[in-house]
């Protein structure tokens, strides 16, 4: 993987900002570090306003595992072109498939009853998809051996890992992979920066809509091309990709101001 903040990294972002690509970013972990409660996970304000001003330079689109709702309320005032929910399971545009919104639906009742005895277990239902997060949990390897007994005994799920956390979505639906080649396709992109964290963005990394694959952390096995060191480093390459593409406009430095205003 190259670094994508060093030298030989850099020839990546000047031909993002020439090609003005679609920038997509996933958010918990990427955009937002992670924290222990999830209701409390939120972009810190350096990044917020980085983001709102590489919106205003690019097409940007969040892509989380999140439901929809509830990412976009974690990011205001920021143009996006696009929301991407539940792993790519709720699509940014057109109907959503309430035959996935059912399956969900019925998964509920079976999982909260298989795990009710399991201490520190906390079902999050995002209609199109549940978490069953173990943070909490006394032993994290008891917990996730209990939920994937009880995931097991569903139908028609994919079932995936997380940070702390098992992913249950529908078998049959779209993935983030999908997702973006949709919308690429939709915004006719030429090129897709593409910034995540975790396993179900490895995904993502793969698809052949994806030109430039960034992985955050190290030490993971990853079909990401370029690296970022941590979460932190995301206001960096945010502030690369807003600085390339100033240079482009004929902006100069006037892209720091900019940022203040929208911060
Ligand atoms: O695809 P993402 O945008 O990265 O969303 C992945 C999951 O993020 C949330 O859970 C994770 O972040 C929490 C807050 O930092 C953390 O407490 C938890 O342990 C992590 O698994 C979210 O709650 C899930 O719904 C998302 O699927």
């Amino acid at each position: 993987m190259t670094p994508i903040l060093s030298m030989a990294g850099r020839e990546a972002v000047l031909e993002i900002a020439r090609g003005r690509a679609l920038l997509a970013l996933d958010f918990d972990g990427t955009l937002a570090p992670i924290v222990p409660d999830r209701n409390a996970a939120r972009v810190r304000s350096d990044t917020a306003g980085l983001l709102r001003t590489a919106a205003l330079m690019y097409p940007c689109a969040v892509v989380s595992g999140r439901s929809r709702g509830d990412v976009a309320s974690r990011l205001p005032r920021v143009p996006l072109v696009a929301v991407i929910g539940n792993h790519g399971a709720e699509a940014a545009f057109g109907p959503l498939d309430r035959g996935l919104e059912r399956q969900v639906a019925a998964w509920h009742g079976p999982l909260s009853d298989a795990l009710a005895a399991t201490q520190g277990v906390d079902v999050e239902d995002k209609y199109f998809s549940i978490a069953v997060h173990y943070r909490a949990a006394p032993s994290w390897d008891l917990a996730r051996r209990r939920i994937l007994d009880a995931a097991a005994r569903l139908g028609n799920v994919r079932i995936f890992d997380g940070h702390a956390v098992v992913n249950l979505v529908p078998a049959d639906a779209p993935t983030k992979a999908d997702a973006l080649e949709d919308l690429s396709r939709r915004l006719g992109a030429r090129a897709v920066a593409y910034v995540g964290d975790d396993a179900t963005d490895e995904e993502a990394f793969r698809s052949g809509a994806v030109t430039y694959p960034v992985r955050i952390g190290h030490g993971r096995e990853t079909a990401a091309r370029f690296a970022l060191p941590d979460q932190a480093a995301i206001d960096d390459l945010l502030r690369a990709l807003i600085a390339a593409r100033a240079q482009q406009d004929g902006l100069g430095a006037r892209w720091e101001g900019l940022v203040r205003v929208m911060g």
